[in-house]
């Protein structure tokens, strides 16, 4: 089956929203803090909106598991965040009103089901607040499969022009690239091992998101001797994907030993790094699974490769 109409919907959907992001985060955003203390923005919601809207007239019959939901928006004491977004909203959609936004939002709230999407409306929320990397993630799964992935990255360097990129892959299709300021879908390939200037590896800006010491001890027993480069979100996929980097590795932290990872922080970027050639898995080698819930409560960690260092790296992390 072809997942044309999937991808292109997906594409303009993730393109639209990361408008949205580039705008509100121009005006410098304000954190609002969740329940789980973790923070989100006006952008966060208006990417969730737009997304959610567009999946829901192309696929009315497709779940969408998102990250946010507009429960706390609808809140009275949060009338005037709700009208701010609603303004961005506004400049690319015209007629949305405070009512339909939070619907769309809502359309979010799905549960994984034989086919559905999962979206991450801006996956490195912190990243975005400190004008660092961040990526709009949207990614449809069939079967436990990842079959289309959409990262666009609005922050990230484009050699000289409007920085922000592009990263999609169909399963089966591979991985392109494509500066979000326009242009043509150009194909992308992990790194070689050849390549030396290229592997390099990468890890979470947020130290608590990750393990640093353990990812530096591990990488440099695999081989890579270059410091890690130090980047936000799920751009450290297309990084992979796009030969900048051969790894990322994502260990557990020693201070959350319980967290679980979100299938929104991963579904995308995986399929465009395996598309392009690379490999992914938790840190046991196990495939990451996205068929039962939105924790993989059967993961631990994640290692993505160019493919040639997988085995070495999964060898010395569990040797
Ligand atoms: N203790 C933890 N371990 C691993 N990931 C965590 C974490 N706490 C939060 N996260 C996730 O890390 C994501 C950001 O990834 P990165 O650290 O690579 O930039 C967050 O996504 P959001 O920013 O969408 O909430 C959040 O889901
Ligand atoms: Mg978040
Ligand atoms: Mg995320
Ligand atoms: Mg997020």
């Amino acid at each position: 089956m072809s997942y044309d109409r999937e991808k292109q919907v997906a594409m303009d959907a993730a393109i639209a929203a990361a408008k949205l992001c580039q705008q509100v985060r121009q005006d410098i955003p304000q954190a609002i803090e969740k329940q789980d203390k973790s923070p989100v923005t006006v952008a966060d919601f208006g990417s969730q909106a737009i997304i959610c809207k567009a999946l829901g007239e192309a696929f009315p019959d497709d779940p969408v598991v998102g990250e946010e939901d507009a429960a706390e928006l609808r809140k009275p004491e949060m009338a005037e965040t709700l009208n701010k977004m609603l303004g961005y909203v506004q400049s690319l959609i015209p007629d949305a009103t405070a009512d339909r936004v939070t619907d769309w939002i809502d359309r979010g709230n799905g549960s994984v089901s034989p086919r559905y999407w999962t979206l991450d409306p801006i996956d490195g929320t912190k990243g975005f607040l400190r004008q660092d990397q961040y990526a709009v993630a949207l990614a449809l799964i069939e079967g436990g499969d990842v079959k289309v992935g959409v990262l666009a990255c609005p922050a990230m360097p484009v050699g000289g022009r409007e920085p922000g990129m592009l990263y999609v892959a169909v399963r089966g299709e591979g991985a392109a690239m494509m500066p979000l300021a326009g242009g043509e879908l150009q194909p992308i390939q992990v790194v070689s091992p050849e390549d030396a200037e290229n592997l390099r590896f990468v890890e979470s800006v947020e130290a608590a998101h990750g393990d640093q010491s353990r990812q530096n001890a591990i990488a440099q027993a695999a081989g890579i001797t270059a410091e890690s480069v130090r980047v936000d979100s799920q751009a450290k996929y297309g990084i992979v994907a796009s030969g900048k980097a051969a790894l990322y590795l994502r260990l557990p932290s020693p201070k959350k030993p319980d967290y679980r990872e979100n299938i929104w922080d991963h579904a995308a970027g995986a399929i465009v790094v395996e598309e392009a050639g690379g490999k992914v898995t938790d840190m046991y080698g196990k495939p990451l699974n996205f068929a039962d819930g939105s924790k993989m409560v059967n993961n631990r960690g994640v290692v993505v490769s160019n493919g040639v260092l997988h085995d070495r790296v999964l060898a010395v992390l569990n040797r």
